[in-house]
């Protein structure tokens, strides 16, 4: 079998949200860090400018940052090392409180927001599985009718070491198991962090179709990467992130010319005209084709409702 066969995710997303409402409202957000590095103050310093023994010098990771995302849209989240964009994420995510505004959430989310995917390093792999199924609502049963698509999706490496400690796996294993598992949840938002870059060509590969398929069910998804063509694959706005600040929010193609630009200065070639209308066909394309299948998926479900009614 190759490795890019895979069971389709199955669609039981329920939703709390109707169509067109938002699910993600952001307002003000804003996150104070202590610097990383705590200077130790001397004697000196401490006795004559009445500072503590660490220098607590704080900053803004991120300030004043607003936008709403509507059901099903494809985010992507664009900025320079360091400009807030996993801190963002993380705030989406109810990992990290804010300190000025709120980041409101109006479905369940599912998030792969470090590589360890949050799992638990001295629990083994089969054991996390549970654990994270069952985080996000899954029952027992649920999870072990999904348990064989997980570990399939996640490949042979993984399901050799299912009994093994999650923190003796390989970066490699680790994502693939983390997003096996989330993208099998059954949560309506999906946050994706710079992951997909660690594992290889194939798995790539699996991961795209998979991200494609969620789409096609009308999932919100929020995409890091620093991939340009990655995020111009899925994604369809783009939030451009500058030392904490949102400065940019558009169509995708405009926000990362923008960002590559003032990235690289004279050396970025912007797309001519025409190839940034061929970008945009074919994710129009690729979007009508989506809602046709969802479509499509919606009346076939309802077919059989009817026949199974008509039965008894
Ligand atoms: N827990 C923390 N404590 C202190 N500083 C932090 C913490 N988390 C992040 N930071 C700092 O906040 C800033 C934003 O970090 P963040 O990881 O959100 O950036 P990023 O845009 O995801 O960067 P990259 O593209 O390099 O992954 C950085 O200066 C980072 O060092």
């Amino acid at each position: 079998m190759a490795d890019y066969a895979f069971p389709d995710v199955p669609s039981t997303v329920e939703w709390k949200t109707q169509e067109g409402q938002p699910v993600i409202e952001v307002d003000n957000l804003g996150i104070e860090f202590l610097r990383g590095r705590r200077r130790n103050l001397s004697l000196r310093e401490i006795i004559f400018t009445g500072k503590s023994a660490h220098n607590r010098e704080t900053f803004w990771a991120l300030r004043n940052v607003s936008f709403t995302v509507g059901r099903g849209e494809a985010v992507g989240l664009v900025g320079g090392n360091g400009g807030g964009k996993s801190t963002l994420l993380k705030m989406i995510a109810g990992t990290l409180l804010p300190d000025e505004g709120q980041a409101r959430v109006g479905e369940g989310v599912a998030p792969l927001i470090e590589l360890t995917g949050g799992f638990i390093g001295e629990l083994t792999a089969r054991e996390n599985i549970f654990l994270t199924a069952g985080l996000h609502g899954m029952s027992r049963e649920e999870t072990e009718a999904r348990f064989d698509d997980i570990v399939d999706f996640a490949g042979p490496a993984v399901r050799d070491g299912l009994d093994v400690p999650y923190r003796h796996f390989s970066s490699g294993m680790q994502v693939r198991l983390g997003f096996a598992v989330i993208t099998c949840l059954d949560e309506p938002i999906i946050l994706v962090d710079e992951v997909l870059a660690v594992g290889d060509a194939a798995f790539r590969e699996k991961c795209y179709n998979r991200m494609e398929s969620l789409l096609d069910q009308g999932r919100t998804l929020f995409l890091v990467s620093h991939s340009a063509s990655d995020l111009l694959r899925f994604c369809t706005r783009g939030l451009y992130l500058n030392g904490g600040t949102l400065v940019g929010d558009g169509p995708m193609d405009e926000i990362m010319d923008r960002y590559l630009s003032e990235l690289m200065g004279d050396d970025y070639q912007q797309p001519s005209l025409e190839e940034r209308e061929d970008q945009r066909l074919s994710r129009e394309d690729a979007k009508i084709k989506r809602r046709l299948r969802r479509e499509a998926e919606r009346a076939k479900l309802e077919d059989e409702a009817a026949r199974r009614a008509v039965l008894g």
